[in-house]
């Protein structure tokens, strides 16, 4: 099955010591890959590395069996991702938010942009500028953003931030058909574990910047009664490591 992403060994250490460390992980295509943990566990950080928006100290990444300056960015041309808060040019309006993204990528045809409005319930306000928009509606924009050239991989980090509950129906649906019809594989970290549950066909679990568990989640179901009970045994298990705050 083809790689997606590989990473061998990947840490970074920030100044005050935090970070993530000797994360081994290894996506193949059409995987749906939910990242678990608690605040402050080091998933964005290890997004972040993944996708080259900081440097890692440690280790190695590879997209798509591509590795190295040159042939990284080749890989991260077929990703598409949405990580913290999506910084927006305010004085754009919705559309002309997804118009500056497409040129990116000429692929990209007029229409998709219009119908990606309609799909994630923002075509009333196509030509209303961003700044006036709510967080939920940012969200919204950013995910369009991230899925707009239709990339092979897809990273979301806490993707449903904000969204109201048609928009996470809206986000579940974007995502199950993605993966159904096109095979796009998804790295998406989130809190919300039941989402996570419906979605995901594997999961990992990220304490104090370490990947302390990962399985396919009919395996773990097999054994707990939901994701959130092997979830919440997991943390206790590494109840040493974890800070409760
Ligand atoms: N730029 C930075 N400088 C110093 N420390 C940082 C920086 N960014 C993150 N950290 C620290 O690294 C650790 C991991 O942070 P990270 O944002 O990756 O966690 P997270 O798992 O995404 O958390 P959350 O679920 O709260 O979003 C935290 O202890 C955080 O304080």
């Amino acid at each position: 099955m083809e790689s997606v992403l590989k990473t061998v060994n990947l840490g970074k250490r920030y100044g005050n010591d935090r970070g993530i460390h000797e994360i081994d992980l290894e996506l193949h295509a059409g995987d749906v890959y939910g990242l678990l943990g608690p605040n402050g566990a080091g998933k964005t950080t290890f997004l972040k590395a993944v996708t080259g928006l900081i440097r890692y100290d440690q280790g190695s990444v590879s997209l798509f069996g591509e590795e190295g300056v040159v042939s990284f960015d080749k890989g991260l041309e077929q990703v598409g991702c949405m990580i913290e808060s999506a910084d927006f040019y305010e004085f754009l309006t919705a559309k002309q938010y997804l118009q500056s993204v497409a040129r990116f990528h000429p692929q990209v045809k007029a229409q998709r942009i219009d119908d990606l409005l309609e799909y994630v319930g923002l075509a009333y306000v196509r030509n209303d500028k961003i700044k006036g928009f709510s967080t939920g509606m940012k969200q919204k924009l950013a995910l369009a953003a991230a899925v707009l050239p239709e990339p092979r991989f897809v990273i979301l980090d806490e993707p449903t931030n904000g969204l109201d509950i048609e928009g996470i129906v809206m986000f579940r649906k974007l995502i199950q058909s993605m993966n159904e019809e096109k095979k796009t594989t998804f790295l998406i970290s989130s809190h919300m574990i039941h989402e996570l549950e419906q979605l995901c066909n594997r999961v990992g679990i990220v304490v104090q910047g370490r990947l302390i568990k990962e399985g396919y989640v009919t395996d773990l179901l097999a054994h707990n009664q939901s994701l959130e009970a092997f979830y919440i045994e997991q943390l206790h298990q590494h109840k040493g490591e974890v800070q409760y705050v």
